[in-house]
């Protein structure tokens, strides 16, 4: 039997389907390659010594998507396939919606037809919107601010709306909060298209000399240092929380929604200083206007996957700005190109960060 990973060549996905082999599960992956790249899947196969099936299929693709369960013995489904930016997402919302909810819709149509009902759900900390209070627990209102946050709430009242339809099936709804970090062989990381949207990213690319320098959006929010806080987990920690979450639907049915954050808040500010002490590298920026739509504050209440999963975040901001900066480094243009050995002019204590070969 194996677990479907959908989007198992993207970020979070190639992370998981790491822990996934080394805890001896065997998987197949989906993809379409469109944000992500086949080279992230021969570094899965590189840490784990192991080999497993790829499909270069799109989920919107509902006979070769069948024809994935027809080959395959399926026993759950891991869904992190969908599009995730959130500008993007406002100028093009049809796009977001047909990708997002359509897939989504072939997906669960495909698993009923083949019986398989257990399935772990890539959402969102955005579906709680701009929540006025903190630390933030999953019984908090929801609220969509974008059309990819409303892909995200709608996927997640589809699944409630599946379970009520037949109580056989069993859903985590795992809304991740802000993911960094990178898998410590520096093998595989986060590969974003053009310039970064993100903090991290963005931070370590102006350390390696790729953009000038950070623009902080913002330093009047009412935290302590005026800039945006802001809980970042390290993905090996949330891909752990994958398998926790797994081994949840398969013992049990229902649909239930876990944050998976570190109940900790860092802001834009501290991240800076977190990642030059880490890196050994100064990263210049500027204070520039604030991101519309940006909330002040954003962390979680990870008291219920804690209770429920048996789940915690273990790594502190530390591990994730090395592992992110190692990533970096080792990969300066993400799985373009892969150079062992990479000098930069900037790095001070280079061989720290060398890939492990
Ligand atoms: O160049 C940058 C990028 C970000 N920030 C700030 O850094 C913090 C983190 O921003 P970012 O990394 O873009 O994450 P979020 O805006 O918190 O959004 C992330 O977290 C959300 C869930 O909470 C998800 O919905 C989004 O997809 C995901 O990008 C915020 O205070 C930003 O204002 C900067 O100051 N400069």
């Amino acid at each position: 039997m194996a677990i479907l990973v959908t989007g198992g060549a993207g970020y979070i996905g190639s992370h998981t389907c790491v822990e996934l082999l080394n805890a001896g599960y065997e998987i197949v992956v989906l993809d379409n390659f469109i944000n992500s790249k086949p080279e992230a899947i021969k570094r899965i196969s590189e840490i784990t010594g192991q080999s497993f099936k790829s499909y270069n299929i799109d989920l919107l693709d509902e006979k070769k998507v069948n024809e994935i369960f027809l080959e395959n013995a399926i026993e759950a489904v891991i869904h992190f396939a969908g599009l995730k930016a959130v500008g993007e997402s406002v100028y093009l919302p049809l796009r977001y919606y047909h990708n997002n909810i359509t897939g989504t819709l072939v997906l669960c149509e495909t698993m009923k037809k083949y019986n398989v009902k257990k399935l772990v759900f890539s959402s969102s900390a955005t579906v709680y919107g701009m929540p006025g209070k903190f630390p933030i627990s999953e019984d908090f209102p929801l609220e969509a601010l974008n059309p990819y946050g409303r892909t995200k709430l709608m996927i997640e009242e589809i699944l409630h709306d599946l379970y009520v339809s037949d109580n056989s099936w069993s859903v985590a709804l795992l809304r991740y909060f802000n993911p960094i970090g990178a898998h410590d062989s520096g093998l595989i990381g986060e590969d974003p298209n053009g310039i970064p949207n993100n903090l991290m990213p963005y931070i370590t690319q102006v350390a390696v000399g790729k953009l000038e320098e950070l623009n902080v959006f913002g330093n009047q929010y009412p935290t302590k240092d005026g800039s945006g806080v802001r809980d970042y987990i390290h993905v090996v920690d949330l891909a752990a929380g994958h398998l926790k979450a797994l081994q949840k639907v398969s013992n049990s049915t229902g649909v239930e929604a876990y944050n998976l954050g570190t109940g900790k808040g860092y802001s834009v500010l501290e991240m800076v200083s977190a990642f030059e002490k880490a890196s050994g590298k100064k990263v210049p920026y500027k204070i520039v206007e604030a991101r519309p739509g940006d909330a002040a504050v954003c962390y979680a209440d990870p008291v219920k996957a804690k209770q429920e999963l048996k789940w915690a975040a273990v790594k502190n901001i530390n591990e994730m700005c090395k592992d992110s900066w190692r990533w970096q480094v080792n990969n300066p243009n993400g799985y373009d190109n892969k150079i062992e050995v990479f000098q930069s002019p900037h790095m001070s204590k280079s061989e720290d960060f060398f890939i492990k070969s």
